[in-house]
């Protein structure tokens, strides 16, 4: 059993205790099976939560499991004492503040893959039902009009697919769209590797002009917030279509409007908003609603069974992982470190300032001890230094209380 000490003392926790587990926004039933066989105790809720209410609902808590609707502030970390790691159920996790979260030795977990095809194939389904405007055209047969038309419906064969962020799902919706016989260029601030015949565009403007069909694949960053507005309307092809299923902050959802009120846009699905709401009982409000040829979904890009199935595997599994072992890889905000555990050793895990001289004042607290350091890793950052060490004597116990009173010490905690 472990023992953990936390430099907050209005929520000290004790790992002796189940670990307890907090997931939120419906995160698939296979997260809860991997976490509950372990013995962990597992809450799930179907939303949201408030910041406010989260921070109430965090004391005691060990895991934080989110998707993308639940904001995490520093202001929530801060009364969160006992809390050892967030999981990110999802690929973006601009809604966590990282920096706070890493300055208080919480590493965060995603599943940076589980659910790019999803996307992918959902954003080549939209590029068809937008050319044929096959939303319109149903809504009528289903009120009873037959408007059998050509004009203005198109083959996406031969036409221009212009992606901007060609990482994990633009680089794969561009071979999907080769596959139909699309012209694929992209846009992206990292030099990429072309897959297929796509092309990289020399620059935004180019994209834009060349591209029958506009899809944003980047994160929510400074460098991308409202990155498409009225300017960047007025240089994409009159007819053109915008695809956003990336981050709501990424479009100017009010210029995108005008665009299409005007006729110089054909046509838009949008998955992603700048305001979402946090359950689905909620009501929802756009002012995209109601424009010919405009498919609104609720953020739906990531959600099919297979997709969900995987995150909740793959984001349970390093979540336990970071409990049972400390291993830190594919966190993304933290020092990455991954040491297997060594029978009869015994484990301690401890997030330091980066200041000089911890390791030598942890060193000469086992030293003091008449322990011998079987194994030592550190990895560090900016900020932090994360130490993983294993000790041949079982001095755990004295050990972490010493290096709980370093002004050095984040986090400390007992493995084995
Ligand atoms: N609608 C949905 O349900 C889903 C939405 N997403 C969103 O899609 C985003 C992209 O996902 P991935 O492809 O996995 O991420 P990724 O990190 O693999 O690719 C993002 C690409 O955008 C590029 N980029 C960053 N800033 C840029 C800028 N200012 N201009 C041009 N390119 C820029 C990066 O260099 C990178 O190549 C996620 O961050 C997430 O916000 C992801 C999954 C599901
Ligand atoms: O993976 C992502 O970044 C997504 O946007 C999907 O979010 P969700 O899990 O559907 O809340």
């Amino acid at each position: 059993m472990s023992t953990a000490r936390f430099p907050n003392p209005s929520a000290p926790i004790s790992l002796q205790e189940p670990i307890q587990v907090l997931l939120l926004e419906n995160i698939h039933a296979s997260a809860e099976k991997l976490l509950a066989a372990e013995g962990f105790v597992v809450e799930r809720l179907a939303g949201a939560l408030k910041p406010q209410e989260l921070a109430e609902r965090l004391r005691g808590v060990h895991l934080l499991g989110i998707r993308s609707k639940t904001t995490v502030p520093e202001e929530a970390l801060a009364h969160a004492g006992g809390l050892l790691a967030i999981g990110a159920f999802c690929i973006g996790t601009n809604q966590i503040d990282l920096p706070a979260s890493n300055r208080h030795g919480i590493p965060c977990f995603n599943a940076p893959f589980s659910n790019t095809r999803s996307v992918a194939e959902m954003v080549i389904a939209e590029i068809i039902v937008l050319t044929r405007q096959l939303f319109d055209r149903s809504r009528e047969v289903h009120t009873g009009q037959w408007r059998k038309v050509a004009t203005g419906s198109h083959e996406v064969r031969g036409k221009t697919l212009g992606i901007i962020g060609y990482g994990h799902i633009g680089s794969q919706l561009g071979v999907l769209a080769e596959s139909l016989g699309m012209r694929v260029i992209y846009y992206d601030t990292m030099t990429k590797l072309p897959l297929g015949n796509s092309r990289s565009a020399a620059s935004l403007g180019e994209l834009l002009a060349e591209s029958d069909f506009v899809t944003l694949h980047v994160p929510a960053t400074a460098s991308t917030h409202m990155m498409m507005g009225t300017a960047e309307f007025a240089q994409m092809k009159k007819g053109a279509c915008l695809i956003n299923a990336s981050r709501g902050t990424v479009v100017d959802i009010g210029a995108l409007a005008q665009a299409l009120r005007s006729k110089h846009l054909g046509g838009a699905a949008v998955d992603v908003y700048p305001e979402e709401p946090e359950t689905n009982s909620d009501g929802f409000l756009t002012e995209l609603q109601n424009l010919p040829n405009v498919v609104l979904t609720p953020h739906i890009g990531g959600s099919t069974e297979e997709a969900q199935e995987s995150i909740g595997r793959e984001v349970a599994t390093s979540l336990i992982k970071f409990v049972r072992s400390g291993a830190t890889t594919g966190a993304v905000n933290f020092p990455q470190v991954e040491a297997p555990l060594i029978p009869g050793t015994h484990r301690i895990l401890n997030v330091h300032r980066n200041i000089p001289g911890v390791l030598r004042d942890i060193n000469r607290i086992v030293s003091d001890l008449n322990a011998n350091i079987h194994a030592q890793v550190l990895s560090t950052d900016a900020n932090i230094g994360y130490l993983v060490m294993d000790l041949d004597q079982d001095v755990s116990a004295p050990v972490c209380d010493a290096i709980a009173g370093l002004n050095s010490d984040i986090k400390t905690r007992i493995v084995s």
